[in-house]
């Protein structure tokens, strides 16, 4: 594996991806004729907010299969392009949330007591006594805009102080708020009543310009104004105008438009705090984020457990383990309608029945749609993480419902059914003895056959002396058979397949036995046979 680590990360990110027996991994410093280049043939991505992991990037990393971001924002990678690629993109949420929550209290309580110019004018020689009086915390109100891991990590600390403490974020359950001395309130009342505004969201569509000259315009007068998120929620051009005016008392900002600084609007104002992007910058939380990373990233390689997917629903190791067993079925299910059906897909629909119906079904899904689309065209790009994008790309609807309970406890089902050009073909499977997929019905006929090795699907007549007949011909050729099962259809079960009809499904020991397939074929009252190799694909 090639993992090329595009920013400076800790030494103990490097330690846990060392430990890996012929692991390559290229430092910064060791990137010498550019980041595409060294991406050609590397594995994984790991990178900072600096580094901008854009399409043009991606596409010079062909066999790219991770990108992890050591820290938490993620507006620096283009994840589209990523899930489109077939890329997970992780990151480290909460690995940083105190570090970003301590230095926003210090900003705070800097502009509080103008603890930077009380600095500089006695490194200047100056005792500027008078001019330094400032204000408590206690008593003013603190407005959090986004109360995820770091807004409430804030919201503790502020409320040691005697701050008041008002947030606004539309995805946070009141009971957290009140849990954490919050309350919530529509995001013009945080302008209005907030002696100190901090912000704490994402980037996304809604939150960019956020502060802006509209709605600074309804903020107390005086307030002060805290950004450890992202520059671009704020318009830098509205704030320092503001702040000129003296409608808005103070700003500490950490993050801006343009990184590394070079010019703005700040530049000499003087009741302005400005930090180079460092509130997640302590040596505990890069500790943390790089070991957390490096054992995400490691774990993805080896064993495809997904954690901290921003382009996929996050796992625990407990639920990857629990599902990876539907995961390796629902792939092999896939390839196996697919080999047997002919015809232009249009649609796909897949039903999850009893325990995988409760949990997280996405990457069951994907690998279902990527093993139909595998065995559909030889050269698919589609895999675990891009197949439903893939299919929406091609226009074909995917379809999912779910029953958790389902009378008689028949467990865990996984049902396929494609609608083709040719009409619908089903088939259901499920996994046995912990991590054995088993096939469970095909065209609406019952069966049971392992869903692994070479399996050639025979549909017959359903009369005396076939079966013995197959066992024959694949015998004379030579063609040892692993298991054989047998199924027959009943009145009403499937349109495509007549009543009178049978199915076997029978697991061969080479991977190819082409002119066996066809002895069985002519055989008279053989009504139709699909030859389908299942390859075991591994994790991932
Ligand atoms: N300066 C730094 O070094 C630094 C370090 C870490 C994180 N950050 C930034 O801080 C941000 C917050 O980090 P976090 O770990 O708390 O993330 P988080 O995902 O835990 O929290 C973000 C919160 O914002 C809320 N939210 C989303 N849209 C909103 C909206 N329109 N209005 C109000 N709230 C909204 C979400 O519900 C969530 O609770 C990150 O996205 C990152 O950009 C900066
Ligand atoms: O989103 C984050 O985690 C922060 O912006 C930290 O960025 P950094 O890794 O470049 O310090």
């Amino acid at each position: 594996m090639k993992i090329v680590l595009a920013e400076k990360v800790s030494p103990a990110t490097l330690a846990v991806f060392q430990q890996e027996p012929g692991w390559q991994i290229v430092t910064p410093d060791q990137i010498k004729n550019g980041l595409a280049a060294e991406l050609s043939d590397a594995d994984a991505l790991v990178v900072r907010s600096a580094v901008q992991a854009d399409a043009k990037l991606l596409e010079s990393a062909p066999k790219l299969r991770v990108i992890g971001r050591a820290g938490v924002g993620v507006d620096n990678i283009d994840t589209d392009a990523a899930t489109h690629r077939g890329i997970v993109v992780m990151n480290t949420p909460g690995a940083n949330a105190v570090a970003v929550a301590e230095l926003t209290l210090g900003l705070m309580i800097s502009l509080a007591r103008a603890i930077p110019r009380a600095n500089s004018t006695m490194h200047a020689g100056k005792w500027d006594k008078k001019s330094l009086q400032g204000q408590e915390l206690r008593g003013k109100t603190l407005g959090i805009v986004g109360l995820g891991r770091i807004g409430l990590e804030v919201a503790r600390r502020a409320a040691s102080f005697g701050m008041n403490i008002i947030g606004y974020d539309p995805f946070v359950a009141p009971v957290i708020a009140r849990e954490n001395n919050v309350t919530l309130v529509p995001i013009d009342d945080i302008f209005k009543a907030s002696d100190y505004l901090t912000l704490h969201v994402g980037l996304t569509t809604q939150t960019e310009g956020l502060i802006n000259s509209t709605s600074i315009k309804i903020m107390k007068k005086g307030i002060r104004i805290i950004n450890c998120a992202r520059g671009e929620l704020i318009v830098e051009q509205a704030l320092a105008d503001a702040i000129k005016s003296g409608h808005v008392g103070g700003a500490a900002l950490d993050v801006f438009h343009q990184e590394p600084l070079k010019e703005s609007p700040f530049y000499n104002l003087d009741n302005v705090i400005l930090s180079p992007h460092i509130a997640g910058a302590t040596d505990e939380a890069q500790e943390a984020i790089g070991i957390q990373l490096a054992m995400q990233v490691r774990d993805y390689l080896k064993l495809g457990v997904v954690q901290n997917a921003v382009n996929l629903p996050s796992l625990s190791h407990e639920e990857y383990k629990e599902i990876a067993p539907y995961i390796e079925m629902a792939d092999r299910l896939g390839q196996f309608l697919a080999h047997a059906t002919p015809g232009n897909l249009e649609n796909i629909q897949i039903s999850y029945t009893g325990r995988i119906a409760a949990g997280k079904t996405d990457l069951i899904r994907n690998a279902a749609i990527a093993g139909i689309f595998s065995s559909a065209d030889g050269g698919s790009t589609a895999n675990r993480i891009n197949a439903a994008a893939i299919a929406a790309e091609r226009g074909i609807r995917i379809q999912e419902d779910k029953k958790e309970f389902t009378p008689g406890g028949a467990g865990s089902v996984l049902k396929i059914v494609l609608h083709s050009s040719d009409g619908d073909a089903s088939a259901s499977a499920t996994v046995l003895h912990g991590n054995s997929p088993r096939l469970l019905s095909y065209d609406g006929i019952d069966i049971e056959a392992p869903l692994h090795g070479t399996l050639v699907a025979i549909r017959n007549h359903d009369v005396p002396g076939v079966v013995g007949r197959i066992g024959t011909i694949l015998g004379e050729q030579s063609v040892n058979i692993a298991n054989f099962a047998l199924g027959r259809a009943h009145s009403n079960h499937s349109q495509r397949v007549p009543h009178g009809q049978a199915l076997a499904v029978v697991q061969i020991d080479v991977p190819k036995a082409s002119s066996a397939t066809a002895a069985v074929d002519a055989l008279r009252r053989v009504e139709a046979i699909a030859s389908v190799r299942l390859i075991e694909l591994g994790k991932l």
